[in-house]
């Protein structure tokens, strides 16, 4: 049984930042002192050059060292961001500027136009070379469970053969910032490949896993949950859950229909006095009271709460923040996905910002005090149930049990199953109401698309009783509706992963920069991956270029989805259509998802015709920049109402206020 690691970012920043910062002016000053040279007042000028000048260095020789095994493999290296400064800092500095005000994920984009190539490799800051030796330290008991590959690695190799105490202090700490190699970690890849990315996921799965640096970021926040974790837990966590899902627990649509119902009934009251309500924040509530009820048989009843209230409740760290004690769960929810995107924005030095205190854990502990009386409740009578003499947990068969109790029965340590509670809760909360979000605001903004919406749901289903599995799979506007919103706005924007400590080969790009300077043959050649290295990959702009899509790609087309060329080109090109990813660690959740969306769409269609975006209540600082519009811009900033943004999900900022309006209904 594994307990759960702290995070110690702060001993790996300390060891970078001794590696980078200690080793050069040691051996520069052995240098001078061999060599008998006194610089004078040049002494601190001196230093500074030359602990530069070793960063350079560092770089130029991975880089070569790059090149050359990418000859020998007859690939090619991943092009290179080329900055004014040293270390790409100025085009650290510049996105960091941009992420604060261009459209979202805009400033990869403009990147990957000017490199004319979809994988790009960012280099900032020379990398984090010390970091995997302190990492591999931390990671040690994961790696015992977690990473076959690490442990037979030659790091691995090197940290047994180094890992004596002397006097009770790990040799390791003074080995770490001598033995580290230029290559480690020192390279930063994007992608916005099809090709690539569906090598990352699903083709080259065995190459790549979530990685060091992002299990720093969210240890403290997802821990043991399944988004946080690799190898066997991951895959326990896994076969945990994977029977919920299954199909045939979906035909009965009673929770959906209590919480559905739930929901329209603030959006009636609402309407009757032509009021906006802000969508974003009501289907959170919606979709996180269904997924607790349908996995651990505990309604967390955020609907009974009190909701956002027009021109009056103030912008929280995504959308509305509520001031009661959903409100403070909500934001603590919030306020921490929204640092683990900060820290992931600022690279490895994020530590730096939080020296003396991680930002994450007051926010972990609001989230842990509603979820741990879950946890403790499950767990007694899992023991109450077996003092009894009746096996496991106490409720048979097990096919009636709930996703907590197998849980329960599969652990008894209380932090795995609350760390997988959360997961799952990030899981089914922020996606499902990021689509129906989405779809609320593509309705106001092409009310032709809701009509047509609605009559295929009268048609089905008619204007007043609970559908069924059948009538809801009949309907396929609805239906391409969900997709084209799943492809414009994927609640899972960008995500990261990390190739293990072996280089490997991405496929020949995608091409959609044909124009390209690059050879013919060139062209056709694999790329390198290094290995040890970030990979951050952006379903978004995958699923809007225009080379995969067509000129039409910024536009919003449900229509694109009744056509076969659509369905034949996304089946045959699976890296083009990503929206619940693909391959071992596809989404779990992706049928509930469909049925939980479409079951809600019904039910809203039948009461609501008429959907119009309220933005003069959005906050203040919610609304998209002037610049968007400016001359020359591209893509869909152009003609967005809202401010669409990233963090580990897509959210509107500030949240979505909508009046909807009530439909006239007529009896048959
Ligand atoms: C529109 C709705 C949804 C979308 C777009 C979506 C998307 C995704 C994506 C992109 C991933 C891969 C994440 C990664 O590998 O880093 C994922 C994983 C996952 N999703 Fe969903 N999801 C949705 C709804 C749900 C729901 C409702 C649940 C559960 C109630 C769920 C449970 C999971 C779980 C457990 C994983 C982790 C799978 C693994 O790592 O093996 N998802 N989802």
């Amino acid at each position: 049984m594994l307990s759960p690691q702290p995070s110690n970012f702060r001993a790996r920043l300390f060891m970078d930042l001794f590696s980078a910062l200690i080793i050069p002016p040691v051996v520069l000053s052995l240098v001078l002192r061999l060599c008998a040279i006194r610089p004078g007042r040049l002494t601190p000028l001196l230093y500074l050059i030359f602990i530069l000048g070793w960063a350079i260095s560092k770089g130029a020789y991975a880089s070569s060292k790059q090149r050359r095994l990418a000859e020998q493999l007859g690939a090619r290296p991943v092009p290179c961001v080329v900055g004014k400064w040293p270390g790409n800092i100025d085009i650290l500095l510049k996105m960091m500027g941009s992420f604060k005000t261009s459209y979202v994920l805009d400033v990869y984009l403009q990147l990957f136009e000017e490199y004319q190539c979809t994988t790009l490799n960012l280099r900032i800051l020379w990398g984090d070379n010390g970091a995997r030796w302190v990492a591999i330290r931390r990671v040690d008991t994961w790696s015992r469970v977690t990473s076959p590959a690490l442990q037979c690695s030659r790091l691995r190799d090197c940290w047994n053969q180094a890992s004596h105490s002397v006097y009770g202090f790990n040799i390791h700490f003074l080995l770490m910032p001598c033995v580290s190699s230029p290559e480690a970690r020192f390279d930063h890849i994007i992608t916005m490949d099809q090709e690539h990315i569906n090598f990352v996921l699903s083709t080259g799965f065995k190459h790549f896993w979530r990685g060091r640096a992002q299990k720093e970021r969210m240890e403290t926040l997802l821990g043991e949950g399944i988004f946080n974790r690799d190898d066997d837990i991951w895959k326990m966590h896994r076969n945990t859950a994977r029977p919920f899902f299954a199909r045939d627990r979906f035909t009965d649509f009673e929770i959906f229909e209590h919480y559905t119902s739930k929901t329209l009934s603030h959006l009636d009251h609402t309407a009757a006095h032509d009021q906006p309500c802000e969508a974003q924040d009501l289907f959170s509530r919606f979709a996180l009271d269904a997924a607790s009820e349908f996995l651990f048989g505990e309604n967390l009843d955020t609907l009974s709460a009190s909701l956002p209230e027009p021109y009056r409740t103030p912008m929280g760290p995504k959308g509305s923040a509520t001031q009661d004690t959903w409100g403070d769960f909500a934001n603590a929810f919030d306020e921490a996905q929204m640092n683990v995107t900060k820290r992931a924005r600022i690279g490895y030095l994020w530590p730096l910002l939080e020296l003396f205190g991680d930002r994450n854990r007051p926010h972990a502990e609001v989230i842990s005090e509603w979820l741990d009386p879950l946890v403790k409740k499950a767990l007694e009578e899992k023991r109450r149930f077996s003092a009894n003499g009746g096996g496991e947990s106490g409720h048979s068969p097990a096919a009636d049990k709930t996703f907590l109790q197998h849980l329960a029965d599969s652990t008894e340590n209380p932090i795995i199953i609350r760390d997988q509670l959360l997961s799952m809760l990030l899981a089914s909360r922020d996606t499902t109401a990021c689509v129906l979000t989405f779809i609320t605001y593509m309705m106001a903004m092409h009310p032709e698309i809701a009509t047509k919406m609605r009559n295929e749901v009268l048609e089905h289903c008619g204007s007043h009783t609970m559908p069924t599995f059948d009538q809801i799979h009949r309907l396929k506007y609805i239906r391409a509706v969900i997709d084209e919103t799943l492809r414009v706005f994927p609640p899972v924007p960008l995500n990261v992963r990390e190739s293990r400590s072996m280089p490997c080969l991405f496929p020949p790009s995608d091409r959609t920069f044909p124009d390209s300077q690059l050879q013919d043959q060139s062209k056709n050649q694999p790329l390198l991956m290094p290995g040890n290295t970030i990979v951050t990959f952006l379903p978004l702009l995958t699923q809007r270029n225009k080379a995969l899509w067509g000129e039409d790609a910024d536009e919003f087309r449900p229509e694109r989805w009744l056509e076969s060329e659509t369905k034949s080109k996304c089946n045959a090109n699976f890296g083009m259509f990503l929206p619940f990813s693909h391959g071992p660690r596809i989404c779990i959740g992706k049928n509930y998802a469909y049925n939980e969306m479409t079951f809600f769409l019904v039910r809203l269609l039948q009461r609501f015709d008429r959907f119009e975006l309220a933005l003069d209540c959005q906050p203040e600082g919610s609304l998209p920049p002037r610049e968007w519009r400016e001359e020359g811009r591209k893509g869909r900033q152009r003609f967005e109402k809202v401010w669409p943004s990233a963090a580990l999900t897509l959210f509107i900022k500030g949240g979505l206020w909508v009046k909807f309006h009530k439909a006239e209904i007529h009896s048959h």
